[in-house]
Parts: C-alpha cells; sequence; structure tokens
C-alpha cells in the first residue's frame, strides 16, 4: 500500500518475515549477504537484537544506492540470558523445559537503511508459557523441528498455539517482524 520513494529489499532469508513483509502490502525483492552474528560478551542482553539487526544492514553500506534495504535479528531472553537457534535436539529440550511454565521477552530489532541513512529500533513482546510436559515438548520437537527458531520455538507453530497463554506486545515481534512499526518507520521515509 505504501508507495516508497525507493525499492525495498527485505534482508532477511526467513520465510516468516517474508510472509509478512507480503501480508503487510509491500512489494520488495530478497536479498540475503552473510554476516557474522556474533556479539561482545559484555553487550547487554536487551541491546543484542538491534546491534544484529545493524550489523545485518552494515553490509549493505557500500553499494546502498538508491535502495532500501531492511534487516532484523530475533532473540528470546530468560533470566537476562539469551536464547539462540538450537543446535540440536537435546539443546531445544532444554530450551523449551527452560521456558515452561512461566513469562519470557522477545525482542525483535530492525535496522533500515536507506539513502539518508540508518534507523534502527527495537520491539518487545512478553510471552508466557502453560507447563508443557516432555512429552508435548517432544512431540513439537519431533513434527516442527524449530532449528531455524530463536528459543526453540515458533508461537505460530502447535507449541504456540497450544502453550501460550497470554502476550504483551506484539505477536507479529514475536514471529520476527513488528510490522506495526516497520510500516510506521518506512512511512516516514516518504
Ligand atoms: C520466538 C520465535 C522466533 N521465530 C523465528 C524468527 C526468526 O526467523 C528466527 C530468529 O532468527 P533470526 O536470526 O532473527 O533470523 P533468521 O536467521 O531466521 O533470518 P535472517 O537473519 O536471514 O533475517 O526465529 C519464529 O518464527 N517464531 C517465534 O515464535
Amino acid at each position: 500500500m505504501l508507495s516508497l520513494p525507493f525499492p525495498l529489499i527485505l534482508a532477511s532469508g526467513s520465510p516468516r518475515r517474508k510472509q509478512l513483509m507480503t501480508d503487510a502490502g509491500f512489494t520488495f525483492t530478497i536479498e540475503t549477504r552473510p554476516t557474522d552474528e556474533t556479539f561482545p560478551d559484555t553487550m547487554p542482553a536487551d541491546a543484542v537484537a538491534e546491534y544484529l539487526a545493524c550489523q545485518k544492514a552494515d553490509q549493505f553500506r557500500p553499494d546502498l544506492g538508491q535502495r532500501i534495504v531492511l534487516c532484523a535479528d530475533t532473540v528470546v531472553i530468560v533470566d537476562e540470558q539469551i536464547l539462540n537457534k538450537p543446535q540440536n535436539e537435546a539443546d531445544a529440550h532444554r530450551m523449551l523445559r527452560l521456558l515452561s511454565g512461566r513469562t519470557h521477552r522477545v525482542r525483535t530489532g530492525v535496522a533500515i537503511l536507506s539513502p539518508g541513512g540508518l534507523t534502527s529500533f527495537t520491539d518487545e513482546t512478553l510471552v508466557q508459557f502453560a507447563h508443557l510436559t516432555d512429552d508435548e515438548i517432544s512431540y513439537y520437537i519431533r513434527q516442527c523441528k524449530p532449528f531455524d527458531k530463536a528459543g526453540s520455538y515458533g508461537a505460530q507453530d502447535f507449541i504456540g498455539l497450544v502453550g501460550i497463554e497470554r502476550l504483551d506486545g506484539s505477536f507479529y515481534t514475536v514471529m520476527g517482524l513488528p510490522t506495526h512499526r516497520v510500516y510506521q518507520a518506512l512511512k516516514g521515509l516518504l
């Protein structure tokens, strides 16, 4: 619906982000660039998602031209500890056990690089999970293989449908992109 002044690039390999941007009415192309997704040990957990989104955007600085590049990164935080993508089934099981029966935070950082410069922000949603049994966790991991998801779960998957009791914030932020804020930020470029 927005008619942007320059072509929009979604710099993400995430199928969820592609779907969300399509559903939000944007016309864009996808271009991903390898990015080092490590961050300084001393960095506060709350700063990491936006830092990584900006790192992804930085890869486009040398040849941005007349384009707008949108990047994002999602992290799950529990006990001030970041849960990344799981290494294997046992790791996924460990993370979901940790999230069971309690509230955690999902933070998605967004970076938008345009000919006018870089804009970045973070959106946070609190997610409360019901108690999850070992059987439910094992079934979910077997069926949905959440190895590409921060915290080992997709709010849009089985485990989210049966396990999420309460959300405080945007559901789409948990899925990987705060579309309402992306829309406003892109509108600001008009
Ligand atoms: C918590 C949660 C995460 N996720 C996804 C969103 C992100 O795709 C992924 C977190 O990894 P990211 O590193 O944010 O993104 P990505 O590697 O999938 O894609 P790219 O870096 O190319 O943009 O986890 C869900 O789909 N549902 C959820 O409920």
